[in-house]
């Protein structure tokens, strides 16, 4: 489980998260949505004590990130799946990661063959597709085998069967009675793989609520995913941080 109470973040003078409060509970996919700049990456970062909240705190499994002894087998994530040192081969960068993590170099076969990339193993990472990045983070993620899960954008560089693979991947995950929370500013992606959604815009809590709720207050004509797409519209139109001039006027 995770728990955000009243976590809030300034930057400069700026509050970027504003007295923010969920929580993730096991067993199902909870989807982080909200427009660009609504502070999704912030606080997954606070909740894995990279940036440190101005107030309030993150806690997972009720103890903060930096007192969990072997965080990777206790909460995985993806936060910036491009942060590698490209020199390094996909196989030697998650053995790396299990050694530094007291995790079974055996691990480290089983997470490449469960994202496809068993093949792969002794390339270079400098030499990876955007889509083959992203699954080495999700391996990455994995290997600790860990109750809890993090992913910040996770469909980013996937094409349509990835994305397929990783809805089914991270529904097995819930079923198994994980806790899963995926960031996405796709609404429609998010919908068919969460069962939960968490909605924030300008770092605020906007909408906790599951997905077929989420659905029920979109007024659009042409289905569910018509509907999905305007409720999330409607609920973060206020908190849109960028704005095209044509926009808001269809
Ligand atoms: N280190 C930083 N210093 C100053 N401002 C920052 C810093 N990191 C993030 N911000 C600002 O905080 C706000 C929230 O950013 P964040 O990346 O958390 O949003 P996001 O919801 O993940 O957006 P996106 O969907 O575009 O990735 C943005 O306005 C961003 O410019």
């Amino acid at each position: 489980m995770i728990e955000v109470r009243n976590l809030g973040k300034r930057y400069g003078g700026r509050t970027v998260v504003d007295d923010l409060s969920f929580t993730v509970r096991p067993g199902r996919v909870t989807g982080f949505l909200g427009p660009n700049g609504a502070g999704k990456s912030t606080t997954l970062r606070m909740i894995l004590g990279l940036d440190r909240p101005t107030r309030g705190r993150a806690l997972i499994d009720g103890r903060p990130y930096q007192e969990l002894a072997r965080p990777l087998c206790h909460a995985g994530a993806l936060l910036d799946a491009s942060a590698l040192h490209g020199g390094r081969r996909a196989g030697d960068h998650l053995r790396w990661l299990a050694r530094s993590n007291g995790i079974a170099r055996r691990r480290v076969g089983e997470v490449l063959e469960l994202v496809g990339l068993a093949d792969v193993a002794s390339r270079r990472t400098r030499g990876f597709s955007l889509g083959m990045t992203q699954r080495l983070g999700i391996a990455a993620a994995l290997l600790g085998d860990p109750p809890v899960l993090m992913l910040d954008e996770p469909v980013n560089g996937l094409d349509p069967e990835g994305i397929r693979w990783l809805r089914n991947l991270l529904r097995d995950l819930a079923a198994e009675g994980r806790t899963v929370l995926v960031s996405s500013h796709l609404m429609t992606e998010t919908a068919r793989t969460a069962d939960q959604l968490v909605v924030i815009g300008r770092g605020r809590l906007l909408a906790d609520v599951p997905v077929a709720e989420f659905a029920a207050t979109g007024t659009g004509g042409e289905g569910e995913a018509a509907a999905l797409e305007d409720a999330f519209l409607r609920l973060t139109d206020a908190s849109l941080e960028y704005r095209g001039e044509r926009e808001g006027q269809r």
